[in-house]
């Protein structure tokens, strides 16, 4: 048995936590795969660089709007594909060398499983290795959820952690799931050449995760990409590799030579057998934490995907923060919030969003004004051609702050921060609107508008 000061488990967030201020202390940091875990290797990372080389060849698509004549020849896709993960696999090797070459830090790679309290095996290429720490950080994260109906099918299928490196774009694509990750990688995959069905059980895209303005224009936007399958299960799986045969709960029959599975993630407390260290999961798999980011196991802490309510990349990296923070600061620790969380899907047209939808603001029986500006309506809109694209705030009347912030169009990802750090500091939409200058003629004038248009005095009742 192989004792440290601190076991880190998990190289994606987990691997970021250890810096400088735990000099003089003897780290093991343990991971089955690739260093910076998802994110570098499966999925912002690369999903995100392969949106914008997207973009760019709907930009050529698109030209004839502004009055140029560009064609698209083509899209070099090995090459694509090598650009992209030629950059993050020398990330991710560099990022192992590093910490190997630590002298506090021993890195064992291999799968962890706790056998106590405290106490893990690590199945390595060289046998099993025991090891114990004073402390635990689990960071160890999720995995893409797999339908019975498409597991037990014997047939080839791909999911996020796959379907980047393919060696072709496929010809015909069916993607399972309409939420983040379908949205994102249908884009990616359309605009470089495959033909996209989606088969979502919901009525909508992103129906769970957006504001029922923005999931439904976005849906009413795909039609003319994808092929929706909407209010639909998938019945079976059939056919051959290559060739395969999908049956709708409607009767219904597709083709594809691909299937990607994009149904959510759950996390990886079951393969870690958390129970053995005394650290209780809820009903989906998720760590137990409290506010500090302890679990109920003493000494043991836990962050990201395997215990967040929100399981993005910016809510990991500042659960990292607090996590290593009440590591040494034990009598001085802080708490972690989730209350102005702003995600973002790289998807074209991009959505972004913080805060309350109105249906949750609706549900909550809050007095809220809403207000609905169009791109089409401030003037760099017009520069932009845009047709579709809006920001739609919601306030509370009472209090006159902002509740909650919805951005369909382009740039939304980027024009959504300033209604993050207003909701964060819980300022009111009058001095958000009133207070900072706004630069003319930049898009930033339809948050501005938006604000300026929201009714404040009307009765909602
Ligand atoms: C396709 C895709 C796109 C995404 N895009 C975005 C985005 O644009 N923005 C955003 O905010 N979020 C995005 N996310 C979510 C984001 O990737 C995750 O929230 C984030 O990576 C979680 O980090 P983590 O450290 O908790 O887990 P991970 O990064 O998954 O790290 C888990 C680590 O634990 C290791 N591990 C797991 N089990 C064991 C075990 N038994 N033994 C030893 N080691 C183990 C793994 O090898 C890995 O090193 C995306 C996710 C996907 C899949
Ligand atoms: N840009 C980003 O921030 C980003 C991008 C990708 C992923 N992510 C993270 O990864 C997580 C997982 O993404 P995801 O897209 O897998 O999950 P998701 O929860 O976003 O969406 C899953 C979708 O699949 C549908 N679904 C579930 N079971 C189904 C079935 N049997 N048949 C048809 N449809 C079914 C659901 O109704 C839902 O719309 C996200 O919640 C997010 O936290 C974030």
């Amino acid at each position: 048995m192989r004792r440290h000061d601190l076991i880190v488990l998990g190289a994606g967030t987990g691997n970021a936590l250890i810096d400088d201020r735990f000099a003089g202390l003897d780290i093991a940091l343990v991971s089955a795969g690739p260093f910076g875990g998802t994110c570098l290797n499966a999925g912002c990372i690369p999903s995100k660089m392969l949106a914008a080389t997207a973009d760019v060849a709907d930009s050529v698509r698109e030209s004839g709007r502004h009055d140029v004549d560009a064609e698209l020849r083509g899209v070099r896709w090995r090459d694509i594909r090598r650009r992209v993960f030629d950059r993050l696999d020398a990330a991710a090797e560099e990022g192992e060398k590093g910490r190997r070459e630590s002298e506090q830090i021993t890195v064992y790679r291999g799968t962890a499983r706790f056998t106590g309290p405290r106490r893990l095996t690590v199945e390595t290429e060289d046998g099993p290795v025991e090891i114990e720490a004073e402390r635990i950080v689990i960071a160890a994260g999720g995995r893409p959820v797999v339908p019975p109906v498409v597991a037990d099918s014997g047939l080839p299928y791909e999911t996020s952690d796959t379907v980047m490196r393919l060696e072709e774009v496929p010809r015909r694509l069916v993607v399972l799931g309409g939420g983040y990750i379908a949205a994102e990688l249908s884009h990616v995959f359309h605009s470089l050449g495959s033909r996209v069905t989606v088969i979502e059980q919901a009525d909508r895209l992103l129906a769970q995760q957006q504001d029922e303005l923005v999931s439904q224009t976005f849906t009413d936007l795909m039609r003319d990409e994808w092929d929706l399958r909407l209010g639909r299960e998938l019945a079976e799986v059939s056919g051959s590799p290559g060739d395969l045969r999908l049956t709708l709960d409607d009767g219904t029959e597709l083709t594809a030579d691909t299937l990607l599975v994009a149904v959510g993630r759950r996390p990886n407390s079951d393969r870690l057998g958390v129970a053995a260290a005394g650290v209780e999961t809820g009903e989906d798999g998720r760590i137990t934490v409290d506010e500090h980011l302890r679990t109920t196991a003493d000494g043991v802490w836990a962050l990201g995907d395997i215990s967040t309510q929100v399981p993005l990349k910016h809510v990991a990296n500042r659960e990292a923060e607090i996590v290593a923070h009440n590591l040494l600061h034990p009598d001085d620790r802080r708490t972690m919030t989730y209350d102005a969380v702003p995600s973002a899907v790289f998807t074209r047209p991009q959505i972004a969003q913080v805060g309350l939808t109105e249906q949750e603001a609706r549900e909550q029986g809050l007095d809220h004004a809403v207000a609905v500006h169009r791109y089409a309506d401030v003037a760099y809109g017009w520069a932009l051609e845009e047709t579709d694209g809006f920001c739609k705030v919601l306030a509370d009347r009472r209090t006159g702050r902002l509740l909650g912030a919805h951005i369909l169009g382009p740039q939304a990802a980027t024009l959504v921060q300033p209604l993050v750090i207003a909701l964060a500091n819980g300022m009111t939409v009058r001095e958000l609107a009133e207070q900072p200058l706004w630069i003319h003629p930049a898009l930033t004038e339809v948050v501005e508008n938006a604000l300026k248009d929201l009714d404040l005095e009307a009765d909602g009742t």
